[in-house]
């Protein structure tokens, strides 16, 4: 069978793009992997299926057919499915722009995680990404929110970091490097280490501060390995940032700069947050699914 694909990345978070716009394709894990494949397929950190909302046949998902029209359908390149993806939606509202299925306003696209508005800001694409919480919220304010849960870069290396876990629609855990560690010289080459293990897994973001409201992030993405951005990771980075300095609730901006690129996170009140970023479609093209 063959399908149509567009290849496109928001600060180098790349995608294959594969629209299904009567919503009969079944991507197996499998056929995931193998789009996402940089050898064998065409290569990316995830798929995202483009299909209509109301022919979804996840009923969380199909109860958002009311409010948007698209559902982003988002795999890992291993195949496994994620609630969301910050990068994901800017690329995906460039896509439905440019195929003429949205206008310029700003448009609601259906995720795992509910809802996310969308909207074109000159070259940038915006995303309301919904709220967040603190995992461990009730913990963290007892405790402080420095001695919950714990990240080791790898097995092996047994001086763990002290973190903090944040839901946004999907499970991330965020370190502050302390000054004496080298961000560029983190090995994620394997996945880093969380304790207590969460039950689905964690992305897992590693952050150091340049300035005021300036960070500089890496992240080891769950179903992936090391990606060169992560828009929900970024956003996670910011907050986690702003509750260690106590100011995430209020109107904060970050800059936040990845390997990939540089991304804005602003907070907004009601624990809510906004990513902003580029979205650039690379290329078109036809390939068969086995
Ligand atoms: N890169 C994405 C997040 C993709 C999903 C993630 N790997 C997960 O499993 O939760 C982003 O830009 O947010």
């Amino acid at each position: 069978m063959t399908v149509r694909f567009t290849k496109g990345h928001g600060t180098e978070n790349d995608f294959v793009v594969v629209p299904d716009l009567d919503g009969r394709l079944d991507l197996t894990a499998q056929q995931v992997a193998l789009l996402a494949d940089r050898h064998a397929g065409i290569g990316g950190d995830g798929v995202i299926r483009v299909v209509p909302t109301r022919l979804a046949d996840e009923p969380d998902v199909l109860e958002q057919a009311g409010a948007a029209e698209w559902f982003m359908d988002y795999r890992n390149a291993d195949g496994s499915l994620a609630q969301m993806c910050g990068n994901g939606t800017r690329v995906l509202a460039a896509w439905l722009r440019r195929e003429g299925l949205i206008g310029d306003g700003e448009t609601a696209i259906a995720t795992r995680a509910g809802v996310r508005r969308v909207r074109f800001e000159g070259e940038e694409v915006v995303t309301h990404m919904g709220a967040w919480r603190l995992v461990h919220g009730d913990e963290v304010a007892e405790r402080g929110a420095d001695s919950l849960v714990h990240v080791e870069e790898a097995e092996e290396i047994d001086e763990p970091y002290s973190a903090l876990s944040l839901d946004l629609g999907n499970p991330h855990t965020v370190v502050a490097l302390p000054p004496e560690v080298s961000l560029d010289g983190l090995d994620l080459t394997r996945a880093p280490v969380v304790r207590p293990a969460p039950r689905e897994g964690s992305n897992v973001e590693f952050v150091r501060v340049l300035g005021p409201g300036h960070l500089a992030m890496r992240v080891y993405e769950r179903g992936v390995g090391e990606t060169r951005s992560c828009g929900t990771g970024v956003c996670a980075a910011a907050l986690a940032m702003g509750i260690w300095s106590g100011a995430a609730d209020e109107s904060t901006q970050w800059r936040v700069d990845v390997p990939g690129g540089s991304l804005r996170v602003r907070a907004l009140p009601g624990r809510e947050v906004e990513l902003a970023g580029p979205a650039v479609l690379v290329a078109d093209g036809e390939t068969s699914l086995l």
